[in-house]
């Protein structure tokens, strides 16, 4: 079950640093553990699964995008949503935007923009935090 894989590394913060090559590894280990989970799983945070890195995978629209160093630098419409969280038991309510752009360096280190809204934009406000060491 994915719950027995979120160690206690999912309530630490995680430093910022530069991309590298080993981030590679690590990106396919957390797209793997998504991939393998993807009945009960819609993104991952490395430090969920034991790796101290600003890295994310999350499932948008069926199809997993892996995010280094990803930034929110835009967020629009904050609504309260209600929603679950792999490290906690049952559903909690917290802020979410409904809309934001993220930035991030993809698996070639290229810096990448991306708009979301909605439920992708849900994930990924999600998994963030879960870098920055903050639960729902
Ligand atoms: C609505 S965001 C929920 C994200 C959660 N993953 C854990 O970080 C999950 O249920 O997959």
């Amino acid at each position: 079950m994915i719950r027995d894989i979120c160690k206690d590394e999912a309530f630490l913060q995680i430093p910022s640093e530069k991309a590298t090559i080993e981030d590679l590894e690590i990106a396919r280990d957390i797209v793997d553990t998504l991939i393998a989970h993807q009945e009960e799983c819609v993104g991952l945070a490395a430090n969920m699964i034991s790796k101290s890195k600003n890295i994310i995978a999350v499932n948008i629209h069926g199809t997993v995008q892996v995010m280094l160093n990803p930034v929110i630098t835009e967020a629009k419409n904050e609504y309260e949503a209600e929603e679950g969280c792999l490290s906690l038991d049952g559903v909690r309510k917290t802020k979410r935007f409904k809309s934001i752009v993220v930035e991030y360096d993809d698996l070639k280190f290229r810096k990448k923009s991306m708009k979301l809204s909605g439920f992708s934009a849900q994930i990924v406000q999600h998994e963030i935090d879960h870098l920055k060491g903050i639960l729902i």
